[in-house]
């Protein structure tokens, strides 16, 4: 049987998958926080496709590493991020009421594009099967140093080597990685200073990409979209349901090289 993991904190995330029929469990990853690595440097699709990789990678190392299975299941580790594009700059979530209400006045009257990044990883049972074998221990040891890494504080290029072991793996043709993303279009009215000043006094805007919620008190001020309307939220479910039906169409081609 595979099971699946939700790598992501977020509680819209984890109604979007259910609402796709999936059984689940939620793992969040803490890998973003960890890293030095200046993802801002990169464009939107990049940055939401390398950070989805990132948070996805992160708990699927620990599961090929310390994970206790039940009779051998596989596994597919869902990792997504979420933010919003306005003229060239990235909004992610708010810092304080400040950054908040900066954010509104920027998206306020005019159109704005939301990306979120996705990553799937398929890891087949033989994987955590032979974790205990000579091979399994070279992960295991990999996994040290990286992690000593983190803690000493060491350079910057060995700490953003999260998912190195994924990446190694991939190459040996022992797993399968889909990453992807999608883009919405979202137009919204003008707001007055009131209309700002009133959203930013909601909690509303404070952990979510743009410091908006279309899905919430947000919806009176949205004018259209233009893409998937659960992207904004958080997971593009149709484009999900059929990546990972596309996982399982490559999972026959991969079970014959392991
Ligand atoms: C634009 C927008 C974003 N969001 C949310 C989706 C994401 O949860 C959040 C963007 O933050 P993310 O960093 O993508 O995700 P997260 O911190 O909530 O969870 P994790 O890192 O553990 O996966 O913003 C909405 O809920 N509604 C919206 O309209």
């Amino acid at each position: 049987m595979t099971k699946y993991i939700l790598a992501s904190a977020s509680p819209r995330r984890v109604e979007i998958l259910g609402h796709l029929g999936f059984e689940f469990t939620v793992e969040p990853s803490d890998a973003e926080d960890k890293l030095k690595k200046d993802f801002n440097k990169l464009p939107p699709k990049e940055k939401v496709e390398e950070l989805s990789f990132i948070k996805a990678a992160d708990v699927a190392e620990s599961l090929i590493l310390t994970k206790e299975t039940e009779e051998g299941d596989a596994y597919i580790v869902i990792g997504a991020d979420t933010v919003v594009a306005v003229d060239g700059e990235i909004l992610e979530k708010p810092r304080d009421r400040a950054d908040a209400g900066r954010m509104i006045e920027l998206i306020q009257g005019r159109s704005h594009d939301v990306y979120t990044g996705v990553t799937l990883i398929y890891i087949p049972k033989n994987i955590l099967e032979n974790r205990g074998v000579k091979e399994g221990n070279k992960y295991l040891e990999l996994f040290k140093i990286l992690e000593n890494q983190m803690n000493e504080g060491e350079k910057e290029e060995e700490t953003s080597e999260l998912g190195s072991i994924i990446k190694s793996l991939l190459n040996e043709n022992k797993l399968i990685v889909r990453t992807f993303s999608e883009k919405t279009e979202v137009s919204v009215y003008p707001m007055n200073e009131a209309e700002v000043e009133g959203y930013i006094s909601t909690l509303e805007p404070y952990d979510k990409a743009g410091g908006y919620a279309i899905q919430g008190r947000f919806s009176a001020y949205i004018e259209k979209i233009n893409g998937d309307y659960s992207n904004v939220v958080g997971l593009p479910a149709g484009r999900l349901y059929h990546e990972i039906k596309e996982v399982y169409r490559c999972t026959t081609s991969l079970l014959k090289t392991i």
